[in-house]
C-alpha cells in the first residue's frame, strides 16, 4: 500500500519567525497522524531553524530546490549536502515555478533528481501541463516528456523513494483545482508512463502526489481518486489550521 504524503510548500512565504510559529500552531493539530507522511518546504534560510521546532513531530522537512554539484564555484546554489546539513530530508524538484520563471528543463531536473537521491534526499518531483497545452490537447505528452525525461537514467532502486507531484499548472494559484476526473486521468496515465520505464511492480509503488488549489473543502475527493496518493500544498499550507484539515482527509 502507498502511504499517503501531504506536503506544504511555502514558497517565498514566512521569515525564519512566521515559521517557527507556524510550526507550533501546526504541530499539536496534526499530532498522532500517523498514517499520512506530512512534509514542510520553507525557504532555504529557514531550514536551519525548523529541525529543533519539528523535534517530537512526525513532520518532516523539505527544501524547495537543489543545485546537482556537490561544491565548487556555483554562486547561489545549495548542495545536497548542504540540505542534509541543515535538516532537510526531502526536496522540490521542478516545480514550475521553477520551470517557468528560472529555466528549469527537463534535463536539470533530472540531474537534480539524480544528485539528491545520491545524497540521500527525497525527492518531491513536479510535473504539470500549461494551460495552453491542456486546452491543445497536448497534456499527456506533456506529462509523458517530463516524466521520461525527469527519470531518464534512474534504476528501479533509485526510483523507489522518488514522490511524483502531479500539478497542472493552470490549477495553481487559481482557485481552479482539477476535477477528481481529470486529476485521476493524469495520475493513471503518469504511473502508466512509470511502469513503461520501470515496469508495472515499480510503478505501483510510487506516490503520485496532485497539486493546484488543494483545499480542506476539495482534498477528500481528490484522495478517493485511485493513482492520487496525497497532496503538494501551496496557498493552504500556510495557515495551521487549514493544512492540518488538509493532512486529516480521512476523519
Ligand atoms: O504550487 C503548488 C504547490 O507546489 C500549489 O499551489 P496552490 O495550492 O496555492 O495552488
Amino acid at each position: 500500500m502507498r502511504k499517503p504524503v501531504i506536503a506544504g510548500n511555502w514558497k517565498l512565504y514566512k521569515t525564519k519567525d512566521e515559521a517557527l510559529a507556524l510550526i507550533e500552531e501546526l504541530a499539536p493539530l496534526v499530532a498522532g497522524v500517523d498514517n499520512v507522511e506530512v512534509v514542510v518546504a520553507p525557504v532555504f534560510t529557514v531550514l536551519p531553524a525548523l529541525p529543533a521546532a519539528l523535534a517530537g513531530t512526525s513532520i518532516s522537512l523539505a527544501a524547495q530546490d537543489v543545485f546537482w554539484e556537490e561544491e565548487g564555484a556555483f554562486t547561489g546554489e545549495v548542495s545536497p549536502r548542504m540540505l542534509l546539513d541543515a535538516g532537510a530530508s526531502h526536496v522540490i524538484i521542478g516545480h514550475s515555478e521553477r520551470r517557468q520563471y528560472f529555466g528549469e528543463t527537463d534535463q536539470t531536473v533530472n540531474k537534480k533528481i539524480k544528485a539528491a537521491l545520491k545524497g540521500a534526499l527525497v525527492p518531491i518531483f513536479c510535473i504539470g501541463e500549461t494551460l495552453e497545452a491542456r486546452e491543445a490537447g497536448d497534456t499527456f505528452k506533456v506529462l509523458e516528456r517530463q516524466v521520461q525525461g525527469g527519470l531518464e537514467g534512474l534504476s528501479e532502486t533509485q526510483l523507489a523513494p522518488v514522490i511524483i507531484a502531479y500539478e497542472p499548472v493552470w490549477a495553481i494559484g487559481t482557485g481552479k483545482v482539477a476535477t477528481d476526473e481529470q486529476a485521476q486521468e493524469a495520475h493513471a496515465f503518469v504511473r502508466g508512463v512509470v511502469a513503461k520505464m520501470f515496469g508495472q511492480a515499480a510503478a505501483d509503488k510510487v506516490r503520485i502526489l496532485y497539486g493546484g488549489s488543494v483545499k480542506p473543502d476539495n482534498v477528500k475527493g481528490l484522495m478517493s481518486c485511485a493513482d492520487i496518493d496525497g497532496a503538494l500544498v501551496g496557498g493552504a499550507s500556510l495557515k495551521g489550521a487549514s493544512f492540518a484539515s488538509i493532512v486529516r482527509f480521512g476523519e
